[in-house]
């Protein structure tokens, strides 16, 4: 009989963002203190956490790997002994000067032990709705991102990076049970892919998905779909919310991830000799 595996609890905070930076760190330090304290393990903020959704912004807000943000980040994650995935801020880059969509991570001594920089960077163009451009003033990461919470692995990556079925694939290889994506989708492709894609990331990788939006913000030029949502392994919406600031919570149940893993094995399953996926890097 195969050995139960310990459970634990996530929690997404869909916090309101504006235009002050202190206000909206503060306003994530509230909602981490809130999240620990009703018991969760592994809590995430959502993209661009800290600053308005604008690329003519990110360049301004932007704070390098010891700025202000990540420190106080460091120190919620070990007040709290809780994993922090730091939803995602613009980092500047002292060496070469860039601009970076990056996701800062925190083991539960308040460690920085990873950073994801965004893989796949938003540049969109749908006719009479929505046009958006993030390589205007960022670039691109180039790194995977597994990191191992003690209970189980997490792949993250943001917003865009869910689009691309490989990367969670990927990360599924490197053995993630879980993938987490601070992300911040728009009233256009809210509504028509928010939730579609959580539940085919989860359903073809057999695996929790948690996506983490802002709250829609009404005095923003570009609105958050909101609607923060964790999926199952089997495909079911385990927690959902609307556009409002809240924070959800999921109890990460890995055992029936393993049931689920061994009644339909397509990991075993696959036809290596007539396709596969390669890592490059
Ligand atoms: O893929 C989408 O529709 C939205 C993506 C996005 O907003 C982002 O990458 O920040």
């Amino acid at each position: 009989m195969a050995e139960r595996e310990k459970n634990f609890k996530f929690a997404g905070i869909q916090m309101l963002v504006g235009e002050n930076k202190e206000e909206n760190v503060r306003n994530a330090l509230k909602f981490i203190d809130e999240a620990a304290k009703n018991g969760a393990n592994l809590v995430s903020l959502p993209e661009c956490f800290n600053c308005p959704y604008a690329t003519k912004v990110f360049e301004q807000y932007s704070e390098t790997e010891s700025g202000e943000t990540v420190k106080q980040l460091s120190d919620a994650a070990k007040k709290n002994n809780i994993w922090l995935i730091g939803g995602s801020i613009p980092e500047k880059d002292p060496i070469d000067g860039k601009i970076y969509n990056t996701c800062f991570i925190f083991n539960d001594k308040g460690e920085l032990i990873k950073k994801h920089r965004k893989v796949h960077l938003f540049d969109i163009d749908v006719p009479n709705k929505i046009k958006f451009k993030e390589s205007e003033t960022l670039t691109p990461g180039n790194d995977f991102t597994v990191i191992d919470i003690g209970y189980c692995k997490v792949g993250v990556g943001i917003c865009y990076d869910i689009r691309f079925a490989e990367l969670s694939m990927l990360y599924t290889r490197m053995g993630a049970k879980m993938l987490v994506f601070p992300g911040s989708f728009n009233l256009v492709t809210g509504p028509a892919h928010w939730e579609l894609l959580q539940r085919g990331r989860a359903v073809d990788n057999q695996s929790y998905v948690a996506a983490v939006s802002p709250a829609r913000n009404p005095d923003s030029a570009y609105q958050s779909w909101g609607h923060s949502t964790v999926v199952d392994p089997w495909g079911r919406i385990l927690s959902k919310t609307d556009e409002h600031q809240s924070i959800i919570y999921a109890d990460i149940d890995l055992n029936e991830l393993n049931e689920v893993r061994s009644s339909i094995p397509i990991t075993v399953q696959r036809r290596n000799d007539l396709y596969k996926l390669e890592q490059l890097k």
